[in-house]
């Protein structure tokens, strides 16, 4: 997608924008250098942006949850985005407004993307360890949306998880499919986790998985994300608790991701964005190394345009013949290949 085209007016105030923002930094950099020579600054140390408010975040001191200020961002930063490890200096004095200052941004060993609405990726969140990949009986899932949502993931390089909710409605009307939907992909490297929100059952499995680094939800509407979250958070107002607490202006409500502590360990991104996470356009080349299993054979097709739908030579297709790939895998790439063309 290319860049939206502006004409001179729009260039114009854009650039006049532009240099009033540049002017306010400026201007801030300055009050920061002087809070940090007066003494209104502690000294260094880690921190976690849990929210992010677009000039400034949210930060937690990683030695202490307990200390949590909204923080100015030194100009060299970059970006920030929730769950971006810092190096801080917390307010000790008036100067700055009560206001800590990040001073540089740590390495991230993971980044969230989606595009903007230029099209352009843009990184939500940072530093997540896995996927849930929320489904349920009902609404079933569309058509190969399980094997579109784990191509987006596979992109990230954070490790997707399966996470049935709404075993309750399961019965004998749809056991079956349900086992032959989901059967392919532990074998795969994705686990399969089972849940009923509504009864509690599966509960302590999920849990022990969320227990360890920090987690995201993501999967089709009314699935149960929001039933989940709520039910996972301490209160009802935990997402914005936080927020309210720490600006004291009251509540707070944002659509930019959060990070919440659960109560039995782990952190929990959540934001509407990120529940969204994979519906976008893919590339050819991004969906088929999303299928795991099809890595070891691409590129070894004889044509080097190989569309692996009928051609002499296909690697793709000798491998689905000897059973290293699954008819339904195979089905389900052909048809979101197809189905990009489309789009
Ligand atoms: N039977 C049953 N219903 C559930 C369960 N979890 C959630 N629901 C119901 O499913 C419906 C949708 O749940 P939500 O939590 O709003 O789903 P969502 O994925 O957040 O949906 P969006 O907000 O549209 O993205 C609600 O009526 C919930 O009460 C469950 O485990 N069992
Ligand atoms: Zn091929």
């Amino acid at each position: 997608m290319s860049k939206r085209k502006l004409n001179r007016r729009q260039q114009w105030r854009i650039t006049k924008i532009q240099q009033e923002r540049e002017a306010r930094a400026r201007k801030r950099e300055e009050n920061l250098e002087q809070a940090a020579e007066e003494g209104d600054l502690g000294p260094e140390q880690t921190g976690m942006v849990i929210a992010n408010y677009g000039s400034q975040v949210l930060v937690e001191s990683a030695a202490d949850s307990t200390l949590r200020q909204r923080c100015h961002i030194r100009a060299n930063i970059d970006t920030l985005v929730t769950g971006d490890k810092v190096a801080w200096r917390p307010a000790v004095g008036e100067s700055t407004g009560g206001l800590g200052v990040v001073g540089a941004r740590l390495p991230r060993h993971s980044e969230l993307q989606r595009p903007d609405r230029y099209g352009d990726m843009k990184t939500v969140a940072a530093n997540i360890d896995r996927i849930l990949i929320v489904i349920a009986p009902y609404p079933e899932p569309f058509a190969n949306a399980i094997d579109r949502y784990l191509v987006a993931a596979e992109a990230t390089g954070i490790q997707p998880l399966l996470l049935l909710n709404k075993i309750d409605l399961i019965d004998d009307s749809n056991r079956a499919h349900l086992e032959a939907l989901l059967g392919p992909y532990p074998a795969l490297g994705y686990p399969v986790l089972k849940l009923s929100t509504k009864t509690g059952e599966g509960l302590d499995g999920l849990l022990e998985t969320l227990a360890q680094g920090t987690s995201v939800f993501v999967g089709q509407s009314g699935v149960g994300k929001s039933s989940l979250i709520n039910g996972l958070l301490p209160s009802a107002d935990a997402r914005t608790g936080a927020l309210s607490e720490a600006t004291g202006k009251g509540t707070h409500t944002t659509t930019a991701a959060e990070l919440f502590h659960l109560p039995s360990g782990g952190d929990l991104i959540d934001s509407p964005g990120i529940r969204e996470f994979g519906i976008w356009h893919m590339s050819e080349q991004e969906l088929l190394e999303g299928y795991v299993e099809f890595r070891p054979f691409i590129g070894h097709c004889r044509f080097r345009d190989c569309r692996h739908q009928g051609e002499p030579g296909c690697a793709i297709l000798e491998a689905q013949a000897r059973g290293d790939i699954s008819q339904r895998r195979m089905e389900s790439f052909l048809h979101l290949r197809n189905s990009l063309e489309s789009d």
